[in-house]
């Protein structure tokens, strides 16, 4: 198997995937196939299995049975190919995970630096471009405890993709953020997908799910229970479960 990743059609695909946390069966069986492209929303109660999976895709956390394959690289044990694929695969979290000691273009340009060997100009001209893009060029010598929520979210999103991923995974992007910062944080997510990006994002944001995902996958207890298209979703779930989950987020 290649340590190199072909980017061109990168496509994730996970077979029969299980990971326990000691006794805990945490992904119960997951098989899926992300396309190049993609965009796909995950959403499904508390503790089903929503972070587990999209962190086993770049081996934040490790899956133990199955197979994880990103862009013809399998996910494992070898490190020279999980680099490889987290070179590919930008992440943001919920919790944004800036360094607080550094300022929001230092955040920017420290893995373009250190990861791809850009030199700093370089890296100061993308992490700009990238900040424009996200609407605050105006922040880039400030810290993070300066910002608000919303801003230091999009300076995550910002960081993402100085590294010019292929695949961006999100794991509740919104849901630390007051209110009012919920959408300019989504805006920023609407235009990433509208420029063509490969995106799994585990979201309860029915709305961005309806606007951008070719795809709902909702999760209980560890398994792909359903998926769909948003409208067929939404409209008609198939499962109680779903059913339940979606009245519970409407109300
Ligand atoms: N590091 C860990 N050690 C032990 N158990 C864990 C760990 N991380 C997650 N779990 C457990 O695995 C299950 C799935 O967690 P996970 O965070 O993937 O769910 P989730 O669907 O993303 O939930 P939420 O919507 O609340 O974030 C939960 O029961 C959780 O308590």
């Amino acid at each position: 198997m290649p340590t190199s990743i072909d980017t061109a059609s990168l496509e994730i695909t996970l077979s029969g995937v299980h990971k326990w946390y000691g006794q805990y069966h945490a992904l119960d069986d997951i098989n899926l196939s992300i396309a190049p492209r993609e965009k796909v929303v995950i959403c499904g109660p508390s503790g089903s299995g929503k972070s587990t999976l999209i962190r086993c895709v770049n081996r934040l956390e490790a899956h133990q049975q199955g197979r994880i394959v990103v862009g013809g690289v399998e996910v494992g044990e070898d490190e020279r190919k999980v680099d490889a694929i987290r070179r590919e695969v930008g992440m943001v979290f919920q919790q944004f995970n800036l360094f607080p000691h550094l300022t929001i273009l230092e955040n920017c340009i420290l893995a373009p630096m250190w990861v791809k060997r850009i030199p700093r100009a370089q890296a100061t001209e993308i992490a700009m471009d990238y900040l424009n893009r996200v609407r605050i060029p105006e922040q880039a010598n400030k810290y993070p405890g300066q910002l608000s929520g919303g801003q230091q979210q999009r300076v995550a999103i910002a960081r993402a993709l100085c590294m010019n991923p292929k695949v961006m995974l999100f794991d509740e992007p919104t849901s630390a953020l007051d209110p009012e910062m919920v959408k300019e944080v989504l805006d920023t997510m609407v235009s990433l997908a509208n420029e063509g990006m490969t995106m799994v994002c585990v979201t309860h944001e029915m709305g961005f799910a309806r606007q951008v995902a070719d795809r709902v996958i909702f999760m209980d207890q560890g398994r792909i229970v359903e998926e769909g298209e948003p409208d067929e979703f939404f409209a008609h779930p198939k499962t109680d479960r779903a059913s339940l989950f979606l009245s519970q987020l409407l109300h």
